[in-house]
């Protein structure tokens, strides 16, 4: 096998070989291997115009040597032990300099390790746009050394989606920072989808409307201010109908959703980073909720149907939606810095809301806005920066009226909800934390701080 292809890759599952169809399609000769063969023969069958840069390989070694010195061979399998197993398969086969590339969503401790391990040349990227975004251009968020990415920049900029003509694809910081953004991404992602159910429960069990009119009101939502790929989608999801029964898709979907870690691991580092993220957090327990299928119905039993019939209207709804947008991401964005400053890493927020732009999964009109005012006001909040902070005046009061209408009619929607009270606290100078303050130190002695500014004082049962 002649050593002529520029790069490998590992994993022709639903990522994998979307990614190795674009990267042959961009007129780089790539190598590819499966765990299981038969994969790999149906994948370069089904190559078509691609296959004369496809070399399909059916052991480790071909791959190797199939690759022009120094290597690059992509890794686009399930995180995990699958990725260290992978890399402890190929090291001993690889020279010192050649280069493998987590492709999947890993947990970004895993990716710091692997990196610190020093066993060669490691670059932790993710990746995101679905099968779709990585066959035609998905965002890509690396993390790594320079001297790394700059030996594949090419074909990761030449692959990925392009917005005004710019590539979607950076190199963020050292270590685990592609992943860590990559990670964040999915958090939003998961209160952006949340949120979106949310109102989905409104319409059909508040106001009884039926998906196609769902469907046409998500449409309308897709040309105004919520214009994004998760709103167009749910467009899309709610217009199905499902070909064995004829019934509308949604209706023969289980109401369990499914999860690979991504957003649990955002919701478990804030709190180890201190860093708020309730809108998140929110969603992530909504899908374990979710999973609760007996203990729902049992409850339903018990308690009688929480959700009663309500009239909101869609004006409200939309206000409420683009008001938790906003907290949602202001939250991961304020998460991203926050692990930046712990981790000695500079992530530049900015190139971040930049190359979410298109190709990724939360890609989102309001992302040129977002790349806008997080350059022009650098450390701050978003929900505080002048545009943001004028669209939260503007919507804060529909998701108020959202949040308040969904408890008094027995709607759960915990993101809207969590986000809400996120902007309320973070509108709140003076908060109730002393009372918590007192407590603590009532059966503790642990020591308050007075507001004439000496700490380790105590109250009158002290002692
Ligand atoms: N699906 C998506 O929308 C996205 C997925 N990702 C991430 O990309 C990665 C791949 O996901 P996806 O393509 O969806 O997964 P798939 O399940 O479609 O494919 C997984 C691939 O990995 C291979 N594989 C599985 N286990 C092992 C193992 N132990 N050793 C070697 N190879 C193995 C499989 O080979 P075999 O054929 O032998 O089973 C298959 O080729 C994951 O980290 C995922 O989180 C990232 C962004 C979006
Ligand atoms: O990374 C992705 C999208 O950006 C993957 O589709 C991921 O699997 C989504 O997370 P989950 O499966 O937990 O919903």
């Amino acid at each position: 096998m002649a050593d002529t292809s520029r790069i490998g890759l590992i994993g022709l599952g639903t990522m994998g070989a979307a990614l190795a169809a674009n990267i042959a399609e961009k007129g780089f000769d790539i190598a590819v291997f499966n765990r299981t063969t038969q994969k790999t023969r149906d994948f370069a069958k089904a190559a078509g115009d691609l296959a004369p840069r496809i070399t399909p390989c059916e052991t480790l070694e071909e791959l190797v040597a199939a690759l022009a010195p120094p290597r690059a061979i992509i890794l686009m399998v399930p995180a995990g032990d699958p990725v260290d197993d992978q890399i402890a398969a190929l090291r001993p086969l690889l020279d010192e300099d050649d280069l493998i590339i987590d492709c999947g969503n890993a947990n970004f401790h895993d990716t710091n390790r692997r990196m610190a391990a020093g066993d060669g040349p490691f670059l932790g990227v993710g990746v995101s746009g679905g099968e779709a975004g990585a066959r035609h251009g998905p965002s890509i968020m690396a993390g790594g050394a320079p001297a790394h990415w700059d030996r594949v920049a090419d074909i990761m900029e030449a692959i990925a989606a392009k917005h005004e003509g710019a590539p979607c694809a950076a190199l963020l910081g050292p270590e685990g920072a592609g992943h860590f953004v990559k990670m964040v991404h999915n958090g939003i992602e998961y209160a952006d989808m949340q949120m979106i159910a949310e109102i989905y429960g409104l319409l059909r069990d508040g106001m009884r409307l039926d998906t196609g009119a769902v469907a046409d009101l998500f449409e309308a939502w897709d040309r105004g201010p919520l214009d994004s790929y998760l709103i167009e989608i749910t467009a899309k999801v709610a217009r199905a109908t499902d070909p064995a029964t004829d019934k509308p898709l949604l209706e023969v979907i289980v109401d369990a959703a499914g999860q690979k870690g991504t957003g649990r691991w955002t919701a478990i580092e804030s709190q180890h980073l201190l860093t708020p993220i309730p809108a998140i957090e929110a969603a992530v327990v909504a899908r374990n909720v979710s999973g609760r299928r007996a203990e729902r119905a049992a409850g339903e039993a018990l308690f009688g149907p929480a959700p009663q019939p309500v009239e909101i209207d869609h004006a409200t709804l939309e206000g409420a939606l683009i008001a938790g947008k906003v907290l949602a991401y202001a939250q991961g964005f304020v998460m991203i810095a926050a692990t930046c400053e712990a981790h000695g890493w500079d992530v530049d927020l900015p190139t971040v809301a930049r190359i979410w732009r298109e190709g990724c999964i939360i890609r989102s009109a309001m992302l040129d806005d977002m790349a806008q005012a997080l350059g022009d006001a650098p450390g701050e909040n978003l929900m505080r920066t002048p545009h943001f902070a004028d669209l939260l005046k503007r919507h804060h009061g529909a998701l108020r009226q959202v949040v308040a209408q969904a408890a008094l009619h027995g709607h759960p929607v915990p993101a809207l909800a969590s986000g809400l009270a996120y902007f309320d606290a973070m509108r709140t100078a003076r908060g109730t934390a002393n009372m918590i303050q007192g407590q603590r130190d009532f059966f503790g002695l642990h020591g308050f701080e007075h507001v004439n500014g000496k700490t380790g004082q105590h109250g009158p049962w002290a002692g």
